[in-house]
């Protein structure tokens, strides 16, 4: 079998996206959908692979803007799309497609790339480190009592049309997304993914509602939000499926969840995905009955350490010499310095003897400050060279926000 690859050429996108709906079981995506991810591809950085005249192998880079502690908004490629055609697996065409894209990604100057996993084991051997987690959140909403930090009774609340309400929401968004790490700026186009909303995708639930949270007129949070519908003998016990949910200060927050919570006809709670330090667990009277899970969110590649690392802020003040290990992407190995602080940081090539011994998956796990570098140390990921090194390195990565990742691509 030789399989070759091709970019994507844009007349051949229904067949691209076709393939790429087998890979996933076949399902036809809503035309709705279908229609917002061929506006969203950016076809001269996707990759189709072919055997002969068949297309059996599809993946995808978006060209995103990813916030990392510090608040910079880093030059990322956004892999997606992944899909290779049953007949062609375990045959290396997606070895060879992530292959082509690292390449790419580093020739286009990025520094990062980024993704969210079908199958948490598939990537690591490429040097994807998983960098954030999502939080789901079950709320047994009849019995979770909310408090109300000062402020929240002066909170006006309006329900609109989520299509009326989406520059006031974004215009929201933007102002959170440098203040947390893994949050992507967000690209033309792109404010219609929160406005998807296909009624085959709805399992049961009504239309998406949104609500603004606002203060002396001026808007000051949103949450979006569906409502299902459900009933037994004792009455009605209806679900209210949380979608998004942002705010620019305490009490905005709080009016929102207190919204969410008091939905008539619905007795439960549900957010999929949410941080992980979410402040909504500081509000709530019983966290036990909001039955948490925590799940993967975001994988993170180093495309180019020294840029990486240096794109970044760090916690405390670092001066450590790492000996990075890269098979599969190897202009990344060898030994760096990086010196930081709060203010900034530089990652330079180094021959002065390493501190720290480490693969770029540790790096990538580390990146965004949501997990601690003295963990991966304990499960033997990291080698500590100098002692000292390895407290000094896991401060100063650590970050007070953690990492996520609000949405799919
Ligand atoms: C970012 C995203 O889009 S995530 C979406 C990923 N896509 C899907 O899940 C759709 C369904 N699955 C598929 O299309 C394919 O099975 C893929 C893309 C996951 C794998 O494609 P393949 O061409 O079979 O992978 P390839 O042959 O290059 O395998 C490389 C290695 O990964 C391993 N691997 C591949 N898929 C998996 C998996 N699902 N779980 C664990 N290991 C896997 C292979 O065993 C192989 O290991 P080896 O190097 O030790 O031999």
């Amino acid at each position: 079998m030789t399989v070759e690859l091709r970019v994507l050429e844009p007349g051949r996108w229904d067949r691209w996206y076709g393939e790429l709906e087998r890979a996933f079981g076949g399902a036809e995506e809503s035309p709705e959908e279908r229609s917002l991810w061929h506006d969203l591809t950016e076809c001269e950085r996707s990759l189709a692979a072919w055997d002969d005249d068949e297309l059996v192998g599809t993946t995808g880079a978006f060209s995103f803007r990813l916030s990392v502690p510090g608040g910079s908004l880093v030059p990322t490629a956004g892999v997606t799309c992944v899909g290779v055609r049953s007949t062609h697996r375990r045959r290396g065409v997606l070895t060879a497609m992530m292959r082509r894209q690292l390449d790419d990604v580093r020739r286009w100057g990025e520094p990062l790339a980024v993704l969210t996993a079908s199958e948490p084991p598939i990537y690591g051997r490429f040097g994807y480190g998983l960098a954030t987690e999502r939080l789901r959140m079950e709320i047994d909403s009849a019995r979770v009592r909310l408090t109300a930090p000062t402020g929240t009774d002066e909170i006006r609340l309006r329900l609109v049309p989520p299509r009326a309400g989406i520059a006031a929401c974004e215009a929201v968004y933007a102002r959170r997304v440098a203040g947390r790490p893994g949050m992507l700026a967000r690209q033309p186009g792109w404010e219609r993914l929160p406005l998807l909303d296909p009624p085959s995708e709805r399992r049961g639930a009504g239309e998406v509602g949104c609500v603004l949270a606002e203060r002396n007129g001026e808007v000051v949070g949103f949450a979006r939000f569906a409502v299902k519908s459900d009933w037994d003998e004792a009455g009605p016990k209806g679900s209210v499926l949380v979608r998004d949910v942002e705010a620019l200060d305490p009490a905005g927050y709080a009016a929102l969840w207190r919204h969410l919570f008091e939905v008539d006809l619905t007795s439960t709670v549900i957010a999929s995905n949410r941080p992980a330090d979410d402040p909504l667990l500081h509000l709530v009277s019983d966290v036990r009955r909001c039955r948490l899970r925590v799940r993967d969110g975001m994988f993170v590649r180093l495309v180019d350490v020294g840029a990486a690392l240096a794109a970044r802020t760090y916690a405390a003040p670092v001066d450590v010499v790492l000996e990075v290990e890269d098979a599969f992407c190897p202009w990344n190995e060898g030994r760096w310095r990086l010196s930081g602080d709060q203010k900034g940081a530089t990652c330079e090539r180094t021959t002065d003897s390493a501190d720290m011994a480490l693969s770029v998956r540790e790096l990538a796990c580390g990146y965004l400050g949501g997990f601690g570098l003295t963990a991966l140390a304990g499960a033997g990921r990291i080698r500590e060279l100098r002692p000292g090194a390895l407290t000094e390195a896991a401060t100063a990565f650590g970050h007070p926000v953690a990492p996520w990742l609000p949405h799919g691509f």
